[in-house]
């Protein structure tokens, strides 16, 4: 017991340390006023440190909610690279591109897509990506994942969040669909040989895999 309230205190300590900017704290409040989920401060700057990392210039997000993951995915990346965002309530997309003005960033930076990811990720440039978020549907996610793999280029991340699904994941007693979608998603990506892998603890859980 000792050993899981030493690991509560570091996640709230963790969480804390992520500052998050203005324009991502009001996309944070317009999420909670739609009564969406979004990142949690610690796994937004985890996204904006892999942005980083690969000097990130192309980037595309599933799930763009009011722009909180947005937000930070932009601050991280190359001062000229373009997050294409694909979610299918436009509303909350307006909500997002709010956000991006806010935090300063460039119109001919971001392209908000509405639609269905499955009918939109088809569409977009084989190889051609750094950085994927999937942070939509758990029971969709196998399938962005496979869009995923193909857009990126190689040495590209894919991120799938919540990927511990509230703390269910980890508990071989819960059954139920979505948390048994998510336990296949993170097997089929830790047995895939194409992906270098692994599983962060941070916010709900962060899925990583880097293309080979
Ligand atoms: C968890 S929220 C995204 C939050 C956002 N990434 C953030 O942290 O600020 C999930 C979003 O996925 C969108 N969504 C759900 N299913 C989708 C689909 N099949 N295609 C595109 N967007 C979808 C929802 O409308 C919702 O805005």
């Amino acid at each position: 017991m000792a050993g899981s309230s030493a690991k509560a205190q570091n996640w709230v300590y963790t969480e804390g340390l992520a500052v998050e900017s203005e324009a991502a704290q009001q996309a944070r409040a317009a999420a909670a006023e739609a009564g969406i989920e979004c990142v949690t401060p610690a796994t937004g700057a985890l996204l904006e440190t892999f942005a980083a990392m690969a000097r990130a210039k192309h980037v595309v997000e599933v799930g763009t909610g009011t722009g909180v993951s947005g937000t930070w995915l932009l601050a991280g990346m190359a001062s000229d690279g373009v997050l294409t965002t694909i979610d299918v309530e436009v509303d909350l997309q307006r909500e997002a591109r709010r956000a991006f003005a806010a935090a300063g960033i460039a119109s001919s930076r971001t392209r908000t897509i509405g639609g269905r990811a499955m009918d939109v990720l088809p569409r977009l440039a084989n190889g051609n990506y750094d950085l994927v978020l999937v942070d939509a549907e758990v029971t969709d996610a196998a399938d962005h994942l496979a869009q995923a793999k193909r857009l990126l280029r190689p040495g590209g991340t894919v991120v799938v969040t919540e990927a511990l699904w509230g703390d269910k994941v980890a508990d071989p007693a819960r059954r139920d669909s979505d948390t048994v979608a998510m336990r296949e998603v993170i097997r089929t990506v830790m047995e895939d040989e194409g992906l270098h892998a692994t599983l962060l603890p941070t916010g709900g859980g962060v899925l990583v895999a880097v293309k080979r």
